[in-house]
């Protein structure tokens, strides 16, 4: 950021120099310079004495902000401002996450009720039926007997109820009162025995005495308990009929039930969420008054994130006096919590007292290119706020939308992150973020090609400007002069929240913005069809095809009528007839379609307001018998891990490629997806999403040593998730029953029926003849491959450098072996490994690319796959980059000969070394 006070504009300077004195509310689009407002609003407060620096807090949404405050505020002048990041703002550790209803409840207003019944539930004056005695005589009362010494001293029921009464109904915290009705009782005490007994010893030792006399103290505990924060909210949580109790006529029955948890071995052992500790402060102040600090000013910004419970949590850190810059933006809200105005937030945040809103809506940050791209889409999340006029305009280059293949997404980055830092002058930095959607896989593949890319120096001097890679969530409130956002229709599909994620992504930069996409852009981004609701969006059939929407995966033949924004096609159905509007989306490169031409394709998504279609068949493979394997035992092994208690082997890997089964869906992206979307019961996106949070959730536990096999049950049967499971399991297992008999292809059933004795029937191949696979019926496929094989054994290098991998095979003790179609194969003690050589001038990526699919061919013949697969090259490849690629991309390790021996990243390991 940078310092704006010469060029600070007259909206924005009354608001820096605005009264102090209660709440202001700053709402702007990206860019409108509420950061900036609120920071040098800090400096301003503090020149001018309205606060010292240590009483003010600043709270961000992430560290990367606090970062940016942190060098920001000095600049300015100011020091010693207290900085923090949202969710670390209260004590404990946060070691769970809540499912999005548990989290929409707990962090809803309401809320605060039930906690306030759950502390006043321990107060309980019918306990004290069971403490009293009997009438001694007749027309005497039942009354509380305590002994104090040798004298028995009778305290009347009703008047210990008086007592309770009289305790409870005053003011103060929970024990408070308790200790103040242990105060009176014993007072009433005092006075029964001074009738009694006048001349008894000193008050003040009697009265220590009956304070901790073992009556008394029972009595207290009895009728008014007081547990800890903790274990009132893990009672709550645990207890279904206490919750009743506590939540009646404020949660509904749904909402109660999300609250549910069984309890852990121990309170540090529970798996504490950050709403959770919200409501443990909560609980803390109504059972002994504890007060977090507070502030003399608060400034927070993002504050549209702010769940009602935090809200009010914020506002109890404020000094009585003290006063508030709220600093958000309605349109940019992925909370918990999405409000359409800042009517609650601002009541909460003030405690029901004063607070107004201003206004920003100059964007200094976003180019007028940038803004124009994005406008439809901020119509669409926020279609009644202002939207906001970009200051500068930076030419036609701003904007660049590419679509590219799933495959190449990696290499495209990478490059496109070349080329933006080469937009540098090479003396002024130029910072260039890659944003890519939550939770996906790329986030480290591609810092890692990045880290990469900057150690090779490639670009030489400018090698200190920054690249960030980072997480959609991540990019609040960032700024970076170059961005590049990856797959918009990934970010604007996770879950409510994600269109709104996606605005946020897509006004970070100051210069330029590159979108790349293998899946069609968001229809509310190119803005064809009507405002679409951030739920509904790309909704899909349930149970496969119910309603008006046509089944993923359908063909349908159709006409081309004409050209449609976003590089669409509209087109007509002929059969079967679909009512309703239909779009075909052609890949990037291929030839577009002539308006008349009648075409076969297939629905590949359907949206809020129309079906997508396509011609490209990648999508539509059957699951191969290969993905089978790997894919049944991933469907078993949540039942696995339930019934073994979590000693299940290769568990985590396994958990990892069910939520892979579900990311292939979600992004479209491999070649089988649809077949798996069918196999799992067509799915929406949002069961989609459960399913992969549960075996994220569950991979996490094993990982930290948190598992917990009750919990994964009782998560299992309310995801819904446990019976498709078993269907999916049935039905694959059915199908490759069928096609194991002998007479389809040969294949062997154990390697899909128990994928976990694959190393086994390896194992047992370890003589010579044994390790060169077996042919199989694929004998169109086969008779290529030998033909290739073939050809490529003319070429001397490539013969030269098979025979070296054999030679280094043997001199590693190992037993290599060839056929017409493989080039070498051995059995190493860490399974059987493939090996594919190229011959001489193969070595740029394209070879690499070429020979990979040669040999995940030739893979594909073996009765079981291999466990590691090697292209050899006789000399190291062309390309720095290539061999990452196509390990990433093929899972295929690339080794050379080079003239000092063998290099490849752990070239060691093709040769049976353990690479530990
Ligand atoms: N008056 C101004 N003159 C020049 N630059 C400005 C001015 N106001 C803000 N800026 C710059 O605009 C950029 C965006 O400002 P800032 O980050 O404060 O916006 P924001 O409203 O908080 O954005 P977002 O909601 O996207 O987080 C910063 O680089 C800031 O320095």
């Amino acid at each position: 950021m940078r310092d704006i006070v010469e060029t600070i504009r007259r909206d924005q300077m009354e608001l820096v120099t605005g009264s102090p004195a209660d709440i202001l509310v700053v709402q702007g689009g990206p860019g409108t310079g509420k950061s900036a407002v609120g920071l040098h609003r800090v400096t301003w407060l503090v020149n001018n004495e309205h606060f010292r620096a240590q009483d003010i807090l600043v709270i961000g949404p992430h560290q990367r902000f606090l970062d940016y405050v942190g060098q920001v505020l000095p600049t300015l002048g100011t020091r010693d401002v207290n900085a923090v990041q949202l969710d670390r703002l209260w004590e404990g550790r946060i070691l769970g996450t809540d499912s999005p209803k548990a989290r929409l409840v707990k962090s809803d207003e309401r809320m605060a009720a039930v906690l306030r019944r759950r502390v006043e539930s321990d107060f309980r004056p019918e306990a004290l039926d069971a403490l009293t005695v009997a009438p001694s005589f007749e027309g005497d009362e039942p009354a509380i007997v305590v002994t104090a010494g040798s004298t028995t001293l009778r305290v009347p029921k009703s008047e210990v109820l008086a007592l309770l009464d009289q305790a409870h109904a005053g003011e103060g915290p929970f024990r408070e009162r308790r200790d103040r009705f242990r105060g009176l009782f014993v007072d009433r005490l005092l006075q029964e025995l001074a009738d009694i007994a006048p001349r008894r010893g000193q008050a003040g030792t009697i009265r220590r005495d009956l304070e901790r006399n073992r009556r008394v103290e029972r009595l207290v505990e009895r009728v008014w308990l007081s547990p800890g924060p903790r274990e009132a909210l893990r009672s709550l949580y645990d207890s279904p009929d206490l919750l009743r109790d506590c939540a009646d006529g404020i949660l509904d029955e749904d909402e109660q039930a999300a609250l549910l948890r069984p309890r852990a071995a121990s309170a540090d052992a529970d798996p504490w969420t950050l709403d959770d500790q919200v409501c443990l402060e909560e609980l803390g102040v109504l059972i002994s008054g504890d007060t977090p600090p507070r502030y003399g000013h608060i400034v927070i910004d993002e504050a549209q994130d702010l769940t009602p419970m935090q809200a009010r949590s914020l506002q109890r850190r404020c000094a009585v006096g003290g006063s508030m810059t709220v600093l958000g933006d309605l349109a940019q809200a992925t909370g918990a919590h999405i409000p359409t105005d800042w009517d609650q937030l601002g009541a909460l945040l003030s405690d029901h007292g004063d607070w107004s809103v201003a206004q920003l809506t100059t964007s200094y940050r976003v180019p007028a290119e940038i803004m124009e791209f994005v406008a439809p889409l901020a119509r669409a999340v926020a279609p009644t706020l202002p939207y906001p006029q970009a200051i500068r305009e930076v030419g036609a280059d701003a904007v660049r939308t590419v679509a590219t293949e799933p495959w190449k997404l990696l290499d495209d980055t990478v490059a496109h992150v070349a080329r933006l830092r080469e937009t540098s002058d090479g003396s002024t930095p130029r910072s260039v973020a890659v944003i890519v959607p939550d939770d996906s896989d790329w986030l480290d593949a591609i810092s890692r090609r990045i880290g990469e890319l900057g150690e090779l120096g490639d670009t030489g001097e400018r090698n200190h400007e920054a690249v960030s890679v980072l997480a959609a969530a991540q990019a609040k409130g960032m700024e970076y002069d170059h961005v590049l956002v990856l797959e918009p229709a990934t970010i604007a599909d996770r879950g409510p929240a994600g269109l709104r994620q996606l605005y946020v992504a897509l006004t970070r930069s100051t210069q330029s913005l590159t979108v790349l996409h293998t899946a069609p852009l968001p229809e509310a981004l190119t803005g064809s069809g009507d405002a679409p609701s951030p739920t509904a969006h790309d909704a899909q059939p349930e149970g496969g095809g119910v309603g008006s929407l046509p089944r993923i995966g359908t063909d349908v033949r159709v006409e081309v009528v004409a050209r449609a924004p976003g590089g669409r096609y509209k087109v007509k159905p002929l059969s079967p007839v679909i009512d309703r509007p239909l779009v075909l989306t052609v890949r990037h490169g291929s030839v577009p379609p002539l308006r008349g031409e009648k075409l076969d394709c297939w629905v590949f998504a359907n949206e809020t307001t129309q079906t997508v279609l396509t011609a490209s068949q990648r999508g539509r493979s059957p699951i191969s018998e290969r993905m089978a394997g790997r894919y049944l035992s991933a469907l078993e092994v949540l039942g696995e891990l339930i019934e073994a208690d979590g000693d299940v082997p290769d568990a985590r890997s396994r958990l990892s490629e069910l939520q892979g089964m579900a990311n292939r869906i979600l992004r479209r992206d491999q070649a089988d997806w649809v077949d798996v979307l069918h196999l799992f019961g067509d799915p929406d996106r949002e069961r989609l999403g459960v399913l992969r949070g549960l075996a994220a959730t569950t991979n996490r536990a094993l990982k930290e040593g948190a598992f917990d096999a009750g919990r994964l049950a009782e998560g299992l049967a309310a995801s819904g998730w446990a019976e498709p499971l078993a269907e999916a399991r049935r039905d694959l297992r059915e199908r490759f029953d069928a096609a194991a008999k002998p007479d389809s292809d040969g294949a062997d059933p154990t390697a899909l029926t128990q994928p976990d004795d694959k190393e086994e029937v390896q194992m047992t191949t370890a003589d010579t003849t044994a390790a060169i696979p077996v042919g199989t019926t694929k004998d169109g496929l086969l008779r290529a491959l030998e033909t290739a094989a073939g050809t490529d054994r003319a070429c001397k290098k490539h013969e030269a450098v098979r025979h070296a991998l054999k030679a280094s095979l043997l001199w590693a003790d190992l037993q290599p072996a060839d056929s017409p179609v493989v080039d070498v194969s051995c059995a190493t003690p860490h399974g059987l490994f493939l090996y594919e050589a190229l011959g001489a001038g193969c070595s740029t990526y394209a070879d690499l690319r070429s020979g990979a699919t040669r040999l995940l061919e030739i893979n594909h013949t073996l009765p079981a796959p291999a466990d590691r697969l090697y292209l050899v090259l006789p000399e190291p490849p062309a390309e720095d980059w290539s061999a990452d690629t196509i390990r990433d991309v093929f899972r295929v390790d690339v080794i050379w000969r080079g003239p000092a021996g063998w290099g490849g990243e752990k070239a060691e390991i093709a040769f049976g070394a353990s690479g530990e």
